[in-house]
């Protein structure tokens, strides 16, 4: 099979910083910041956040998950033990008196119906962006050295996959103080905490999400590959943490984000360190939990993985659609996360020939071909022409799904693969509002009827990459007509969109209300507006 680079071209970065060849880490003490607290919640006020979210005086889990303490946590736990004897205990009231409830900044902001989706989209940055200084002591939030910027509504952090996409806007719209801003905070991050998490959570430490760095630097690389140079070190941790264990693997054997097949190949699979019930989703996970028959520290772990893949939650990851409890996240290859760590082995293979280090250029270039071949033979099924995840436990590849874009989209595929994954995309999974995420319905937010951002951007890229531009134009116009009609009736941008009609619908369900803002469909729909100017 031939191959087509996975090249992006240059696009547009003006940034006029001179290269830095290294970015030493700094300790902490020295950049002036607080050492974090990485107890998480749950950790910390234990029976107090057992009762607080069992008793659902929030209609979010997340909500206490983010609260801040107004006075040393020791010392509310030592209140709590009091208070809670008495006959006229409140525990609503307790939390409100002792805990600030997270603000969401952007509801105040209210929207200009005059400005173009454009203009209402630049205006959005400086309202989601969040400055270091809001650090609070032993909140659940991460403090982090710059200023970065998040999704919006419930999600007051900076998310991992999120960021990359809303970085395309910053771009378009020449932002690029946040670009490297947000590229030097998860830089930072690695050396920190040895990955980037989830999200800048103490909750969100025990996974990642999808590993996309090395698109981020990507976009460093104006004028040759000089200021993406500075992250090359950051790119070799990250990957040291996704294939952690690798080399003490049997085959058949599974250790945190690797797998070793029968024929003694690894690929990578989600995975979360932690097997209780998540902080931010507590009730809901326990309620999973009790509706399975395995024991739950499992259910919980798959729930996690779930969210370290970004697809929180889908058909893909349950052995029966449509029931949350058969989650099976850590049985799963999947396709979209062996592709990223591709892109990431061809980003290092390519940042160390530049650097003229041949010897590791040429071991990581091997790396990625090895991983190539091994997802033809497992992820790839040339009878039907479509790219599938892999269940590594029996051995079965699972349906298709829009995932199956991510290996057209960094240059995995070959011609004739991504010809037949185009086919495949037409006759499957375009909508007239855009790219379905997958064929199912099952209620969770990650399948039909939705169409999300990141995968209406990576299959326009991917498929005029590889010359069909004409299905790009065609994803691009149907996605940009959708949310173009909701701005228009709603003056706001959300965070999925229902693409199964011709009318614009918001999207729906999965685990919590629809939230708007919104990063990643800002930062895309920006993007494409400035390379399809009519629609
Ligand atoms: O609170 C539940 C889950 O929410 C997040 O997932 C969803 O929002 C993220 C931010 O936009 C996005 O990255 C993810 O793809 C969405 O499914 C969070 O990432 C999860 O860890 C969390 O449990």
């Amino acid at each position: 099979m031939t191959n087509i680079p996975g090249e992006f071209e240059n696009w547009y970065l003006d940034y006029e910083a001179g290269p830095e060849a290294v970015m030493e880490p700094q300790p902490e003490h020295i950049r002036g910041l607080p050492v974090s607290d990485i107890l998480t919640p749950s950790d910390r006020y234990q029976e107090l956040f057992v009762a607080v979210q069992t008793s659902r005086i929030f209609s979010d889990s997340k909500t206490f998950a983010d609260c801040a303490p107004k006075i040393d946590p020791e010392r509310i736990m030592f209140r709590y033990y009091l208070a809670r004897e008495r006959d006229d205990f409140n525990l609503h009231n307790f939390v409100l008196e002792n805990f600030d409830l997270p603000q969401v900044n952007e509801s105040h902001y209210v929207s200009d119906p005059e400005k173009t989706m454009a203009e209402h989209i630049d205006a959005l940055w400086p309202v989601l962006t969040r400055h270091p200084k809001q650090h609070c002591e032993y909140s659940s939030l991460l403090p982090l050295p710059k200023p970065y910027v998040v999704p919006g509504g419930r999600f007051g952090e900076t998310y991992y996959w999120d960021s990359y996409f809303s970085m395309l806007g910053f771009a378009a719209a020449g932002r690029c103080d946040l670009l490297r801003n947000m590229a030097d905070n998860f830089a930072w991050m690695i050396d920190r905490y040895g990955h980037i998490p989830n999200g800048n959570r103490t909750y969100y430490l025990s996974r990642s999400q999808p590993p996309v760095f090395a698109m981020m630097v990507e976009l460093f690389e104006k004028n040759g590959v000089n200021e993406a140079q500075r992250y090359l070190r950051h790119l070799k941790s990250e990957y040291a943490f996704w294939m952690d264990g690798q080399e003490n693997l049997e085959p058949n054997q599974a250790y945190r984000h690797v797998v070793m097949l029968p024929d003694g190949v690894v690929l990578n699979r989600y995975w979360d360190d932690r097997d209780t019930p998540r902080d931010e989703s507590y009730i809901e996970d326990v309620e999973t939990a009790r509706d399975s028959s395995r024991p739950s520290s499992e259910v919980y772990r798959d729930l996690r993985a779930g969210a370290a893949s970004g697809w929180d939650y889908t058909s893909r990851w349950l052995s029966e659609p449509g029931r949350l409890a058969s989650i099976q996240t850590t049985s799963i290859i999947p396709i979209d996360l062996n592709a990223f760590l591709y892109k990431l082995e061809m980003a290092i293979a390519r940042l160390s020939a530049a650097r003229g280090d041949e010897a590791t250029a040429e071991r990581y270039q091997q790396l990625a071909y090895r991983r190539q071949e091994a997802v033809n033979h497992y992820l790839w099924d040339n009878d039907t022409g479509l790219y599938r995840d892999y269940n590594w436990r029996d051995g079965e590849q699972a349906t298709f799904s829009a995932a199956a874009v991510t290996p057209v989209y960094v240059g995995m595929a070959s011609l004739d693969q991504a010809n037949r994954t185009a086919k495949a995309v037409r006759d499957y999974l375009l909508a007239p509002g855009g790219l379905l995420s997958s064929m199912e319905q099952t209620g969770e937010q990650w399948d039909s009827p939705n169409g999300w951002a990141p995968l209406q951007w990576m299959a326009v890229k991917g498929f005029s990459i590889y010359g069909d531009e004409n299905l790009a134009h065609e994803i691009a116009s149907r996605w940009l007509r959708t949310v173009s009609s909701t701005y228009q009736q709603h003056h706001k941008m959300v965070e999925k969109y229902n693409v199964s009609g011709d009318a614009a619908l918001l999207g729906a369900g999965g685990e919590y209300p629809l939230q708007d803002g919104f990063g990643w469909t800002n930062g895309v729909t920006r993007r494409l507006l400035e390379m399809y100017p009519e629609g």
